[in-house]
């Protein structure tokens, strides 16, 4: 097995409040982090020769055409990408998705259910819901915005009753989780 101190995360920062609380969280686990501008060059992407790469969430909306972008490298370098609230929404746009406006802004307490179980929940399961018998995780939203079609190559698994894609099946190489940050 590798060892996760010989790990790096970079951390794309969009705006958001807790972008410096993502880096404290990933180096409480010990792997290093940097948190970078979003604009971060493919250059000096290379050089800091990230392990995987987190999008982090932000105040702008990716329906608006002069928002913030990543570099469109970031998809092509083979690296795990963690999309969180904006970071999953202009990935999910910039890979060939649509996001557009939700009239059900979900801010505050929710919780999200997992559709599809995926290692990125292990050990995070918060209750059962009963009728349907699939794991529930208690978190915290705060957007607007919603992708309302995942890119072809992704495969959603998890949401929310405000934000509920059909199931993909067949769909390969997820690597999406619903924006969402845990409590
Ligand atoms: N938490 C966020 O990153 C918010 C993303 C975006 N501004 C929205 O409202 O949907």
């Amino acid at each position: 097995m590798s060892d996760i101190h010989a790990h790096k995360i970079l951390i794309l920062d969009f705006g958001s409040q807790y972008t410096q609380l993502i880096a404290r969280r990933v180096r409480e686990i010990g792997v290093y982090s940097e948190v970078r501008a979003f604009d971060i060059t493919e250059e000096e992407i290379r050089e800091y020769n990230p392990n995987g790469i987190i999008m982090a969430g932000g105040p702008e909306s990716v329906t608006e055409l002069d928002s913030p972008r990543a570099p469109q490298c970031v998809f092509e370098m083979g690296l795990p990408v963690f999309g969180i609230c904006y970071g999953m929404q202009t990935m999910a746009e910039q890979l060939g998705g649509k996001v557009e406006g939700s009239n059900q802004s979900e801010f505050g307490y929710a919780q999200i259910q997992i559709d599809v179980d995926n290692a990125l929940f292990n050990g995070i399961k918060d209750h059962v819901d009963t009728a349907s018998g699939k794991a529930l995780l208690d978190v915290w939203m705060s957007h607007g915005d919603k992708v309302a079609q995942a890119p072809d190559t992704f495969t959603v698994t998890a949401s929310t009753p405000t934000a509920r894609l059909p199931p993909w099946p067949g769909k390969r190489n997820s690597f999406t989780a619903y924006s969402s940050t845990r409590k």
